[in-house]
């Protein structure tokens, strides 16, 4: 089986495509990305260093409505992982009905080895870059891994700067003042807390008392603890590229999250250097574990919430979560995800558990329009409702056509909605 994430979205279709009503040639056209723009980003450091860096916006679909998704900024990025990223972000947007397509951009940088100038130069030649290619009804960017609102904040003045005046509406996930939307930040997060509430329903569980695993403390993974935390769930492990703290007795996801604020490692927080308060002390006794043993952990739910292609063939034999939750995009690779179904470990796939991002920056997009403001609850409602429909309407066409996994079940819904897309609007113009 491959590493490569793109091939593993093709072979994601290609087990859904038996069980979904697309005509066959309009399958085939859906295995295509629309465009991919490679850029070149020469920028002058603060060290006085000119780098170049490469830059990628792939728009993988817009049948149904605009390009969305959201741009990252990590060493590992590739375009093959772009391309891919937009495949999923198309599926996404059309699972849970938004009027949009999918798309991604990435930058290839460090950027723990770059200043706060360094990023907003890059940033802005990015978004030069791609300029040409997004708007507020063409392509509308968003944050992703290592980027958030001020990344957005510099890409929307960038492009404003070039059309001559201010549009907030180019891209979601911008801060407050210049019309972010309440929620946004923590909204992957609520999403797939909402989700793992919605699938122990379904599994007539009770998630008081479920134990927790989360891979990645970010954005998303730090939010999707608080949350679940708050519900009275036991987050037991989560982790950062540094390593993973584990206690069965349940971590203090606050104080954890107060140590990772403050600009500290997981590492450093198993080791008692705690940042988080003024004496420096630790609010909780953690064991030191691998992001690798982190996965395979004796627990409830295990969440995904950082890179793709992290249970594999290689380790899904050694998992013992009973079920799974991804966070992250493309975490489980086909072979894993085979073996997953064998076992009859529910897995809600990433394109209906990490929805809850995409849902909420739709939210910004619309108020941007509309030149109105919601407040926060207007849109954790609405967030709410739109993922909980999106969850019932997989679980009803899994239950109604027997299908092996959730995954199927999301991918058909998505795969159907958008080849009908294609079909009202012509395929061959
Ligand atoms: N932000 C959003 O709104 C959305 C994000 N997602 C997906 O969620 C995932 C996480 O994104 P987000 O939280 O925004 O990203 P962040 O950059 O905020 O956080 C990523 C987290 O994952 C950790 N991490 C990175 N690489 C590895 C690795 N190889 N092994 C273990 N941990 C690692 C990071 O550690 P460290 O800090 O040490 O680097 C960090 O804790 C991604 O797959 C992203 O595509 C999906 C939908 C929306
Ligand atoms: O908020 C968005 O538009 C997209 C977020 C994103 O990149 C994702 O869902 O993977």
């Amino acid at each position: 089986m491959t590493d490569d994430p793109f091939e593993n979205m093709l072979a994601q279709m290609d087990r859904a495509e038996e069980y979904a009503d697309v005509d066959h040639s309009i399958f085939e056209r859906l295995k295509h990305p629309e465009r991919t723009l490679k850029v070149t980003l020469p920028v002058e450091l603060d060290s006085g260093e000119v780098e170049v860096f490469e830059g990628y916006r792939c728009q993988f679909d817009s049948a149904r409505g605009p390009f969305k998704g959201g741009v990252r900024f990590h060493p590992s990025v590739t375009q093959r992982e772009v391309e891919a990223l937009a495949g999923w972000m198309t599926w996404k947007t059309a699972l849970v009905d938004l009027p949009y397509g999918g798309a991604k951009g990435g930058v290839i940088c460090e950027p723990k080895e770059l200043t706060q100038n360094d990023l907003e130069s890059l940033t802005r030649r990015y978004t030069e870059g791609i300029r040409r290619m997004i708007g507020p009804e063409t392509d509308v960017p968003a944050p992703d891994m290592n980027t958030n609102p001020q990344t957005m904040a510099w890409m929307m003045d960038t492009y404003s700067m070039y059309e001559g005046h201010s549009i907030p509406q180019v891209v979601t996930g911008k801060p407050l003042e210049i019309g972010g939307t309440p929620g946004r930040v923590e909204a992957t997060g609520r999403g797939v807390s909402l989700v793992t509430e919605r699938l122990f329903e379904y599994l007539d569980r009770d998630l008081s008392d479920a134990s927790i695993a989360i891979q990645g403390f970010g954005n998303v993974g730090s939010n999707a603890a608080r949350l679940l935390d708050e519900s009275g769930a036991n987050v037991v492990a989560t982790s950062d590229v540094s390593g993973a703290a584990y206690d069965p007795d349940g971590l203090d996801v606050a104080a954890l999250g107060a140590h990772v604020d403050a600009g500290g490692l997981i590492e450093e927080y198993v080791a008692g250097e705690y940042r988080g308060n003024a004496d420096g002390s630790s609010w909780d006794d953690p064991d030191a574990i691998t992001n690798a043993e982190l996965l395979t952990l004796d627990v409830d739910v295990l969440i995904p919430a950082a890179v793709e292609g992290v249970i594999t063939a290689d380790n899904v034999d050694d998992l013992r979560a009973s079920a799974i939750v991804e966070a992250a995009n493309g975490p489980t690779t086909v072979a894993a995800d085979k073996a997953l179904t064998e076992r009859d470990i529910q897995v809600v796939p990433d394109i209906l558990a990490n929805a809850g991002g995409v849902i909420v920056s739709y939210l910004e997009w619309v108020q941007n329009a509309q030149e109105f403001s919601w407040p926060l609850e207007t849109v954790n409602a609405e967030l709410e409702r739109r993922i909980g429909d999106a969850f019932d309407k997989t679980i009803e066409q899994y239950d109604a056509k027997q299908l092996p996994d959730l995954r199927t079940a999301a991918y058909t819904l998505a795969l159907e909605r958008t080849a009908k897309a294609h079909e009202y609007r012509g395929l061959f113009p």
